[in-house]
This record gives structure tokens, C-alpha cells and sequence, in this order.
């Protein structure tokens, strides 16, 4: 299990994550969500043991985790953190990369663990390949199997898709993961992509300039944002006055997503059409609303300037 208790931590006067608590039980997944420079990558790496907090204390499986101040090398040993800037070694092989840390005695045994990792980061075909020749995403993904190669129990990546085509993006995603659930194999994965968090994070913790909002199931997360910057993590989302759309007098704010709005021609509100955006199986329509920009999803393409008439779904 992950202790993290009441942990602060200042770039010299810099404060970014203050008194930050949580736990993470072994084998779960874990999505870390925020805005850009909200402290993630340095909450991974105080983790990780590369830097020191100034305040509070952190253990794995009881064991405290210890900086660089107490530590002659720094970097936990049952850990492994792969960060945005993967550390490989240019001129040698795929294959020689991801298993240069794995024991020479059994070659054997060896090879068929590098032959298991290439497969899982779909990267067989260029085991003989030099490191230096290939493109910023099969880097990664080289990266990814070196990180696994020596089973660590807590993986901690640090947007771990981010050079990947979405093609490649979504078996390797798949891949990666159903092999941490098969070893129970804990991670922590920040991230600014969507997919990552809900279909593969258990938990999710919120971080707010350098303060944890929340953590909790990934799914009653996206499903009930306790706020606006919760639900804007997951994408694009709309503030609306629910008497606009009841009888009621309240001033109450709601949260709703774009594919929670519905064109009804019946609808007495109307907005007025700005702009569809064409997103594959559906448009996103930008629209004004009494006087507040809106956004919904609609099948079609709707005309600029167009009158619309929308109601909230149902199933909110
Ligand atoms: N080595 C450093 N020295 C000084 N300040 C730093 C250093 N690294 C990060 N910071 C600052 O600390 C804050 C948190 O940075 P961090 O990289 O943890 O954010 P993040 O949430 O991971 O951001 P992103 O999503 O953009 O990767 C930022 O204001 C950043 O500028």
C-alpha cells in the first residue's frame, strides 16, 4: 500500500503541492488528473523518491520513501517512473534496451521476458532496430517495456501515450494495462487525456494547484463533478441555470456535458446556432443561450445563426 500523509513541497519558493494526503491499495489503478502545472509530475517524482518534501512523509508497503538527502541513489527500488522524457540508450537495440537490466544468468529466460514485453508494446518487429532510428512514439513505447521489464510493483507514468498515434494509442493502452491487473501491478498514470481515466483508472485523484480535490471512483467522478474544473478535465461542459429549463425559480448552477443536451423542436428555449464542429459519429454544435455559449452533440450539421430548440436528456 502507497501512504502518502500530509506531504508539502516547494521548488525553492515555489510551493507546489501542499499538505497532500492519500492511500492506494495494491494492484489498483490510479488516474492523476489536473490542470497544466498543477503539481503531477512532481507529486510522481516525490513518489518516485527524487526529490525531498519539506513536509509530511510517505511509505510503500510500510517502508518510508526517502529523497535524494537520505538516498545515495535516488529512485525506489520496487518502483519504476517513467517520465515524460524517457531515458534510453541511443545506440542500442529495441531489444537490448528493454532488457538491460534484466540478469544475464538464464539467457533463456531472458530473452523470452524481453520477447513478452515486446509484444505487450507491440514493438517485435523492431527488436534489432537502433534506438536512435526510431520516431518519438516507438521511443516510448520502448520506454514503457523497460519500465515493466523488472516487474516493479508500482509503476508511475507521467503521460504515458502522448507520442502515440491513436491508432496504436488504444490496443497499447488495452495491452498495458490488462498486464498490470493480470501481475496486480499498481499504478499511477498522470494524465490530460480522458481515455486513460475512465475506462482504465479505478480511482481518480483531482489535483488543484498543488491540492488534492478529491479521489474517488473514476466513474461517479465523471458522473457527478462536484464542480466546474472537475468536470472540464473531462472535456468540454456546460453551466446552466436550472430555471432555465424548469418552472423553478432557483439561481442553481448545473453541470452538463455536451451529450447530455438534446435538440427538441418542441423545446420552448432556443439557442441560436454559432458553430458545428464535426467530430466523427456526431457534430459538436456551439451555440448561444441566453446570452451564454453552450455546447451539445448533434448527429447533423446545423446552419450558423439557426434557431434550436434544446432540452436536457433524461439520462443525466
Ligand atoms: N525543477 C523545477 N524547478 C522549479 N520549478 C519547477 C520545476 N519543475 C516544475 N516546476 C514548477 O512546479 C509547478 C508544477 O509542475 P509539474 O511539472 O509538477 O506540473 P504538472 O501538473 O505535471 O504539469 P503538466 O501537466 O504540464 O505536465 C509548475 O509551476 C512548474 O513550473
Amino acid at each position: 500500500m502507497l501512504k502518502v500523509q500530509n506531504i508539502s513541497f516547494a521548488y525553492d519558493e515555489l510551493p507546489v503541492l501542499k499538505n497532500v494526503s492519500f492511500t492506494i491499495k495494491k494492484g489498483q489503478h490510479i488516474a492523476l488528473i489536473g490542470a497544466s502545472g498543477c503539481g503531477k509530475s512532481t507529486l510522481l517524482k516525490i513518489i518516485y523518491g527524487l526529490l525531498d518534501v519539506q513536509e509530511g512523509e510517505l511509505s510503500w508497503n510500510d517502508k518510508k520513501i526517502l529523497g535524494p538527502l537520505f538516498n545515495l541513489v535516488p529512485g525506489e527500488e520496487n518502483m519504476k517512473y517513467l517520465s515524460q522524457g524517457f531515458e534510453l540508450s541511443p545506440y542500442r537495440s529495441v531489444a537490448e534496451n528493454i532488457g538491460q537490466y534484466l540478469s544475464n544468468f538464464e539467457p533463456e529466460l531472458k530473452q523470452g521476458r524481453v520477447n513478452e514485453l515486446l509484444e505487450i508494446v507491440e514493438m517485435t518487429h523492431f527488436a534489432d532496430i537502433k534506438v536512435e532510428n526510431l520516431s518519438g512514439g516507438q521511443k516510448q513505447r520502448v520506454a514503457l517495456a523497460k519500465a515493466l521489464a523488472k516487474r516493479p510493483e508500482l509503476l508511475l507514468l507521467d503521460e504515458p501515450f502522448g507520442n502515440i498515434d491513436n491508432f496504436r494509442r488504444s490496443s497499447l493502452r488495452r495491452n498495458l494495462f490488462r498486464y498490470l491487473k493480470r501481475n496486480k501491478i499498481t499504478s499511477i498514470t498522470a494524465t490530460h487525456d480522458k481515455t486513460d481515466i475512465l475506462s482504465f483508472a479505478d480511482e481518480t485523484i483531482v489535483i488543484h494547484q498543488g491540492e488534492i480535490l478529491t479521489k474517488e471512483n473514476t466513474i461517479s467522478l465523471y458522473k457527478n463533478p462536484s464542480n466546474y474544473y472537475i468536470a472540464s478535465l473531462f472535456g468540454e461542459v456546460n453551466q446552466i441555470q436550472t430555471s432555465w429549463f424548469t418552472n423553478s425559480e432557483s439561481q442553481d448552477i448545473i453541470l452538463v456535458y455536451p451529450h447530455q443536451l438534446l435538440v427538441d423542436t418542441n423545446a420552448k428555449l432556443k439557442a441560436r446556432v454559432k458553430n458545428s464542429y464535426f467530430k466523427g459519429n456526431h457534430y459538436l454544435i456551439e451555440a448561444v443561450l441566453r446570452d451564454t455559449i453552450i455546447f451539445f452533440e448533434h448527429h447533423s450539421e446545423l446552419k450558423a445563426t439557426e434557431m434550436i430548440g434544446i432540452r436536457l436528456s433524461d439520462a443525466l
